[in-house]
């Protein structure tokens, strides 16, 4: 807090300290001096000349304290808010893709972002709270000490109420709100699917609809059933907090103070009503400060969760410092890898294969065989569990981790449009009209251009209708194109296209590879592709099996071979063109 926002610290101190000024004040010197000078009969306009004077000390008070409360507080929170969403962004932007796929990595995520600002300004508030509630409590004890010995009795009650019963339910609360953590999520991703776009078609046309409100129902039963598991656990220590302060404190002080006053003759008047105000005051700043105490506590287990979250040590972290790669590329190299994104089940098997600079390269193999993932470790998304990967003979872990990303232009599989325009879907960064010539040179290469041309703002029209009313909506076909257009607009010396063409028609897709070839004839380019009559033009194709090179070779090669890779072109010429012989094709 200190480091965002140094005045929100300081006035928290010093409202807080106000605040308990005020009350002792009032509580003992005020009403002691207003008693004992009626009954020393000093005049009505010396005591209403205090009177005043303290009113208007009160008045400046009250009025700095609902500054700070109803308006720098608030203030001061937005920033805060601002500053430490931004480090938990940036936290959760900088760690591993791995933490995304560990379920306790996301409820601790859920629990940081939850009101985490407030929850710090709680804390900081609460923690003057204790420091001047303390002082305070002390003056106000040793005041009724100084009037009677055995008052100060009267206080047990209130400390075992605050301290224990406080603590039990303020425990109970947390744990509580731990145990509906995993519920709460279940319930925010429903409701996303139910808010976004693109789950509304399959919504639709499917009963996806029933198994998700179960999900969401099972969820709010959780969070029922959670709540009434803990609803004695908080219900009773609160109840016994509250008459052990409250109940008998009050009523225990007034009546021992009324027997000393009025059966035993022992106080007079003016003690007695100090008495009572202090007893009120007593038991409102004994309440305050375990409030504070207990606050602080809950809101620092939330804290020391965030705290946690923000420490975490990543262990790919994304701003990873390390040498700069050379732009030229002349080679790539797996070497034994072997990897699995969950322990006991290895995708990646001891792998190894090598790629020339300036050559393009196709990986082929059946659903599952471990393609993707081959991709993703080369752009570090993942570290191998064994093995090293080499780009230009250095193991890619010796670079910085970003600039290494920075050679690679990918158009991706399972593609995400953004709701921004299509100028900043294609460049991917922030943009202007001078990037245009580069924007439409890729989007013509991916052969959508034509298309972009016709719609009324051109380049500036917006994606999706999220934001804007006149965003455009394109065929699963124009955004895959979009997507492509993503990896010819980069400059960057390796290009990789998992599986470019998917939603493409035949001759869409024919015109895409003829782009794809002629734009990598100076760079070091990756494919992923099912359709194998576009491989047929890589310098080498690897078929992949189970996480491992079955064959590797060119097109001729491998069909010369006669092995897997010529039965799955066999097996798809057939289907694709229909025809029996297929000597003709082949040749
Ligand atoms: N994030 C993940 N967590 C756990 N397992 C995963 C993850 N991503 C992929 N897998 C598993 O790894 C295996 C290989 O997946 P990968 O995406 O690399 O295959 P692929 O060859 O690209 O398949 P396709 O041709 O269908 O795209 C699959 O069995 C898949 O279930």
């Amino acid at each position: 807090m200190w480091g965002i926002r140094k005045g929100a610290v300081l006035h928290s101190a010093i409202a807080k300290a106000f605040e308990y000024i005020a009350w002792v004040f009032y509580s003992y010197f005020f009403i002691r001096y207003v008693v004992g000078a009626i009954q020393d009969e000093r005049g009505f306009y010396h005591i209403l000349q205090f009177i005043l004077i303290s009113g208007g000390f009160f008045i400046i008070v009250a009025l700095y304290y609902s500054y700070i409360e109803g308006a720098y507080i608030p203030l001061a929170g937005t920033i805060i808010y601002q500053k430490l969403y931004r480090k938990l962004y940036e936290k959760a932007g900088n760690v591993e893709l791995r933490c995304f796929e560990d379920s306790s990595f996301y409820n601790r995520y859920t629990l940081a972002v939850d009101g985490a600002s407030d929850k710090l300004i709680l804390v900081i508030q609460n923690f003057f709270g204790i420091f001047t509630g303390g002082i305070a409590a002390i003056v106000v004890f040793s005041t009724m000490f100084m009037i009677d010995k055995f008052v100060v009795l009267f206080i047990v009650f209130p400390i075992v109420g605050n301290f224990l019963f406080g603590y039990l339910y303020h425990k109970a609360e947390y744990e509580r709100d731990k145990a509906m953590a995993p519920y709460k999520r279940r319930i925010d991703y429903v409701n996303r699917v139910m808010y976004l776009a693109d789950y509304s078609k399959e919504m639709r046309l499917s009963k996806v609809f029933h198994i998700l409100k179960n999900k969401y129902e099972e969820a709010l039963q959780g969070i029922i059933k959670t709540a009434d598991q803990y609803a004695l656990k908080i219900n009773v220590p609160t109840w016994i907090r509250n008459y052990l302060t409250f109940t008998v404190m009050f009523e225990g002080v007034l009546m021992y103070g009324a027997y000393r006053a009025i059966v035993g003759k022992s106080i007079d008047l003016a003690e007695l009503a100090v008495l009572s105000s202090t007893m009120v005051s007593a038991s409102w700043i004994l309440i305050r400060f375990t409030e504070s105490l207990m606050e602080c506590m809950k809101q620092g287990l939330f804290v020391e969760n965030l705290r946690t979250f923000l420490e975490y040590e990543e262990k790919l972290p994304e701003d990873y410092d390390g040498i700069m790669p050379a732009s030229e590329i002349s080679s790539i190299e797996f070497r034994n890898v072997s990897f699995s994104y969950k322990e006991d089940c290895k995708i990646i098997h001891n792998l190894s294969f090598y790629i020339e600079g300036n050559s393009r390269v196709a990986l082929v193999g059946h659903n599952g065989a471990g393609k993707t993932t081959i991709i993703k470790l080369l752009f570090r998304l993942y570290d191998p569990d064994e093995g090293e990967i080499l780009v230009n003979g250095i193991n890619i872990k010796e670079y910085n981790l970003k600039a290494y990303r920075s050679l690679f232009a990918a158009a991706f599989q399972d593609y995400k449009i953004f709701a921004l325009s299509i100028r900043e879907n294609v460049l991917m960064r922030e943009s202007s009209e001078e990037d245009d010539e580069k924007v439409v040179d890729a989007l013509i290469k991916a052969g959508v251009y034509d298309k972009i041309k016709s719609l009324p703002k051109g380049l500036d029209t917006i994606m999706t209708k999220e934001f804007d009313e006149e965003g455009v909506l394109l065929s699963g076909g124009e955004f895959q194109k979009i997507v492509v257009a993503r990896a010819f607009a980069k400059n960057a010396p390796i290009k990789v296209f998992d599986e470019p063409s998917s939603a493409l028609d035949p001759i869409a897709e024919c015109d895409l590879y003829d782009s794809i070839m002629k734009e990598s004839i100076d760079k070091t380019m990756i494919f992923i592709s099912h359709r194998l009559s576009s491989v047929r033009n890589a310098d080498m194709v690897f078929m992949l099996e189970n996480g491992t090179i079955l064959e590797q070779g060119t097109h001729k090669e491998l069909m010369a071979l006669n092995g897997s890779y010529a039965d799955m072109y066999h097996k798809q010429a057939k289907n694709y063109l229909a025809v029996e012989d297929l000597q003709e094709v082949i040749a």
